[in-house]
């Protein structure tokens, strides 16, 4: 069949990408080759659509979409042949909306951008999918109406069980559902790429080498709550010295992302100890 009879499906990738990892853009392309190859669809475009930074409300460690936004760029800019673009629309709206709505936008731009009779179909990882049948995160309503109007093309994850995950839906609902084998297994997520991060440690070749030197001239993720020095891990011991020279006492050394503390306790008698912090790289 030609590519123009073939039917044409643009497909919408919402998330947090914080940051965007290679893993975000290897998730796209399996599902690009599953429905290719599985129903001969024509895939014409993927939209990537980062959440509102009302959504901190939800995750405390989303960073500004200035950043995520500048990254996807930043990504995006050094791939060829690209058929993936950034959709900012969620970003630039004056709240956080739910995926039904952000949906209903994305196929008015992609009848714009790629013909009026383009499908968008939403991929997701088997986690979101697993969100969404809890009731207290996903209004049912909504869902049924993302799964049966556009459909979902659902990533596999390690550590889920994806026949589990199913039956938490109604039956019928499978048939609106591609699931996506992981040909490759690529399972970096954001988090990790923030915890390397926060701890010093190379996320090189997990995503964009423009990506990992802006985190770092932007000094992103080095100060999460799970490891800022409010926290702080216990690294050593240091000697107080007097004005002689010599020891009288230990200061208690921790290390938080980013940041030295030393807590030297109170003097005999004394009630409080002091505590100073110094930036370290
Ligand atoms: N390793 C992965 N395998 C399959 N799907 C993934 C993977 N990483 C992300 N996704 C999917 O990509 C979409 C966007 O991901 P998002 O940035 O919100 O999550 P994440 O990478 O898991 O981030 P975080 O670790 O911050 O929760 C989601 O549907 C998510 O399930
Ligand atoms: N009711 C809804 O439409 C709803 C609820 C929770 C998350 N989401 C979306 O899911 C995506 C991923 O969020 P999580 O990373 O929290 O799973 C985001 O784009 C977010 O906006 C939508």
């Amino acid at each position: 069949m030609s590519e123009r009879r073939r039917s044409q499906v643009a497909l919408v990738l919402c998330g947090s990408f914080n940051p965007l990892t290679y893993t975000h853009l290897r998730v796209l392309e399996m599902a690009r080759d599953q429905i290719t190859s599985t129903s001969g669809v024509n895939v014409v475009g993927g939209l990537i659509s980062p959440v509102h930074d009302e959504y901190s409300r939800q995750k405390d460690t989303l960073i500004s979409s200035k950043h995520r936004v500048k990254m996807i760029r930043l990504t995006l800019s050094e791939q060829e042949d690209n058929w993936v673009q950034l959709w900012d629309w969620e970003v630039r709206q004056t709240g956080w909306k739910c995926t039904s709505e952000v949906l209903l936008e994305s196929e008015r731009v992609c009848r714009q951008l790629y013909g009026p009779t383009v499908r968008v179909m939403l991929v997701c990882g088997i986690d979101m999918l697993k969100k969404m049948a809890d009731p207290e995160c996903w209004d049912p309503v909504d869902v049924e109406y993302i799964v049966k109007k556009y459909g979902l093309l659902v990533h596999m994850r390690r550590g889920y069980d994806v026949e589990a995950v199913l039956q938490e839906f109604p039956e019928h609902y499978r048939q609106f559902i591609v699931l996506v084998p992981n040909t490759v297994h690529c399972e970096v997520s954001s988090t990790e790429i923030r915890s390397l991060t926060g701890r010093g440690l190379s996320t090189r070749y997990l995503l964009s080498d423009k990506v990992a030197t802006y985190i770092k001239k932007n000094r992103l993720y080095r100060t999460s709550p799970r490891n800022s020095v409010a926290h702080p891990t216990l690294v050593g011991y240091t000697h107080i010295h007097s004005p002689r020279g010599s020891v009288v006492g230990y200061a208690h050394v921790s290390r938080g992302a980013g940041k030295l503390g030393v807590y030297t306790p109170p003097p005999r008698g004394g009630s409080t100890g002091e505590y100073e912090e110094s930036d370290v790289e």
